[in-house]
C-alpha cells in the first residue's frame, strides 16, 4: 500500500439538523452556515493531505453536495434514515478493494500534514482510530485494504472502538484532527489552534459571536497563562501540507 492510498469517508447530516449543539450560541441559518464552513474546511485539508488520495461525502444536502463536489469530493447520497453508521459503510462501499478511513466533518482546525501523519500511523494496522479531543468519542476510524471499517461511532465512541480490537493511535501531535466541534467551547478550542478560511470568513459575519468566543474564559476555566483576552488564530490558507 502506497502512502497516498487512502480513501476518506466524510459523512455529513443535512444542514438544518447538523450541529444541533451551537443551537444556544447561533440562530438556524448561522448555525447551517458554519456547519457547512466547518466541512468545506475539513474537506479542502483532507484533499490537501499527501496520504489522501480521494474524499467521499456521504450526505443528502444538496447545498453542502454542491460546495464539496466544487472542492473535489465525491459525493454519495445518504441511505434514508438509516444512521450515521450505515452512512460511513455506504461510503466505504463506494472505495471497494481500498485503505479507507472515515472522518467526521466538523474539524474546521483540520492540517493535511496532520492528517498524514495520523493515517500514515493507521497504515501499521489492521483498523485503528483517533480519540477526538475529549477522550471520549472518535474523530478518526480507519481500515486497510478488504477489511470491513465496522464503524461504531456516535457519543462515547472510543470504548465500543477499543472494544471492537482498533487498535487506538497516538494522539500527541495532531490536535487538528482531534478538534471536533460540537459546542461554542469547542469552537473557541478550534478558534484557539486556527481554523480554515471558511470558517474564518464564517465568524467575521458574526462579530457578536467571534467576540464572545475570544474574550477571556470565565475564571477557573482558562488555561496555564491564558488569562485576559485570547487570541483568535485564524489559517489563511487550507490547501498546504506545510
Ligand atoms: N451522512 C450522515 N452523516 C451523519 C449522520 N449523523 C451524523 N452525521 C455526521 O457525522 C459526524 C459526527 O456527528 P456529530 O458530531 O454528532 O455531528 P452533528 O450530528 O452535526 O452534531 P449534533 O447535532 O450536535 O449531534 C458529523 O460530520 C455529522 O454531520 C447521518 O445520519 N448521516
Ligand atoms: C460522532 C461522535 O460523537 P459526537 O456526536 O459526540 O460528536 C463520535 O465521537 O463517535
Amino acid at each position: 500500500m502506497r502512502d497516498s492510498d487512502w480513501g476518506l469517508v466524510v459523512p455529513l447530516k443535512p444542514l438544518g439538523a447538523a450541529k444541533s449543539r451551537l443551537a444556544d450560541a447561533v440562530a438556524d441559518a448561522e448555525r447551517r452556515a458554519l456547519a457547512l464552513a466547518f466541512a468545506k474546511d475539513t474537506v479542502a485539508a483532507a484533499l490537501a493531505a499527501s496520504a489522501v488520495r480521494n474524499v467521499v461525502v456521504v450526505t443528502n444536502d444538496p447545498t453542502a453536495a454542491r460546495h464539496l463536489a466544487a472542492l473535489g469530493a465525491r459525493i454519495v447520497p445518504d441511505l434514508p434514515d438509516a444512521g450515521l453508521n450505515a452512512a460511513l459503510e455506504h461510503g466505504a462501499a463506494a472505495l471497494p478493494g481500498r485503505a479507507v478511513a472515515a472522518l467526521n466533518a466538523d474539524l474546521p482546525a483540520l492540517r493535511p500534514a496532520e492528517l498524514t501523519r495520523v493515517l500514515r500511523a493507521a497504515r501499521r494496522h489492521r483498523r485503528a482510530f483517533l480519540p477526538d479531543a475529549a477522550g471520549i468519542g472518535t474523530t478518526l476510524l480507519a481500515a486497510r485494504p478488504s477489511v470491513p471499517l465496522e464503524p461504531a461511532f456516535g457519543g462515547a465512541s472510543r470504548r465500543r472502538h477499543l472494544a471492537s480490537g482498533a487498535a487506538e493511535l497516538p494522539s500527541t501531535d495532531v490536535p487538528s484532527v482531534r478538534r471536533d466541534v460540537d459546542t461554542a467551547a469547542d469552537l473557541r478550542a478550534a478558534l484557539e489552534l486556527g481554523v480554515g478560511p471558511m470558517t474564518a470568513a464564517c465568524l467575521k459575519e458574526l462579530p457578536t459571536l467571534l467576540e464572545e468566543l475570544t474574550a477571556a474564559a470565565p475564571e477557573g476555566t482558562d488555561g496555564p497563562g491564558g488569562a485576559g483576552r485570547r487570541r483568535a488564530a485564524v489559517r489563511t490558507s487550507g490547501a498546504s501540507e506545510s
